[in-house]
């Protein structure tokens, strides 16, 4: 993930991947491999809920190397302090995490900081104005993964990029069969947990159909 918005070379809306909240790191770099091999990918975020530290940095340490060494951004949620000392290209943090500006602080300008921000346009606004390199939107849809207390609208993602030059990723429940819409509205990033990782055939396949389904709708979004 460039920092800024695609360039022309780059499609116009790219897959985010984020991490089970749980997982056994030597288990998953196959995993994880075989995803980031199967086709275009931005972005992986070590999503770790109820770890030490020290599970999290192991986490990194043998995660990390198998995105950067594949020009894939590694970002880790909720932890700057902890994603700068990895060696990780920035952190994520929501709305009860570290501020944006603690952020900032703590991982320099060069950094990734993306921000949650549920389905409000004023929490985004404010992200956008500070700085934030993206602002996250969601979720849009049902999901198994997290208790999701916001529920956003595609129009959400299409006022943002219509206004907006900082980049939107849309989460929650996207799959390849739903994303449609949200790609047509505007997403830079789709982020998605289970339709990768819990995909019947593996994450391979969960990538390719995503990306073949991105890659539908924007060609459907240009013709029409
Ligand atoms: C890309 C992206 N968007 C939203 C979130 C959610 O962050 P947050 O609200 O801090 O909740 P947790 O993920 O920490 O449970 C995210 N992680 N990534
Ligand atoms: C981390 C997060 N934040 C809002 S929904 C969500 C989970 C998304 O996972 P899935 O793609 O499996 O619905
Ligand atoms: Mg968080």
């Amino acid at each position: 993930m460039a920092k800024g918005k695609p360039t022309q070379a780059e499609p116009a809306c790219r897959l985010y991947l984020v991490t089970p909240p749980a997982l056994e790191p030597a288990a998953f770099a196959p995993l994880l491999t075989e995803a980031l091999d199967a086709g275009d990918v931005a972005c992986v975020q070590l999503r770790l809920k109820d770890c030490s530290e020290d599970d999290i940095r192991r986490a990194c340490d043998l995660l990390r190397p198998i995105a950067q060494e594949r020009d894939v951004a590694f970002i880790l949620n909720d932890h700057p302090r902890l994603a700068r000392e990895t060696g990780c290209d920035g952190v994520h943090v929501g709305q009860q995490d570290t501020s944006y500006r603690d952020a900032r602080k703590i991982l320099g300008n060069d950094a990734i900081v993306g921000i949650t921000c549920h389905d409000s346009r004023h929490l985004a606004m404010i992200a956008g104005e500070e700085g934030a390199d993206y602002v996250a939107f969601g979720a849009f849809f049902p999901t198994a993964t997290k208790t999701a207390e916001y529920k956003a609208e595609p129009e959400l993602l299409s006022w943002w990029s219509e206004l907006m030059e900082v980049p939107c990723v849309a989460i929650g429940g996207i799959t390849a069969e739903n994303c449609a819409p949200l790609v047509t509205a505007g997403a830079d990033f789709l982020a998605v947990v289970n339709a990768v990782w819990g995909h019947p055939q593996g994450p391979a396949a969960g990538v390719r159909a995503l990306n073949a389904a991105i890659e539908a709708s924007t060609g459907a979004a240009l013709a029409g």
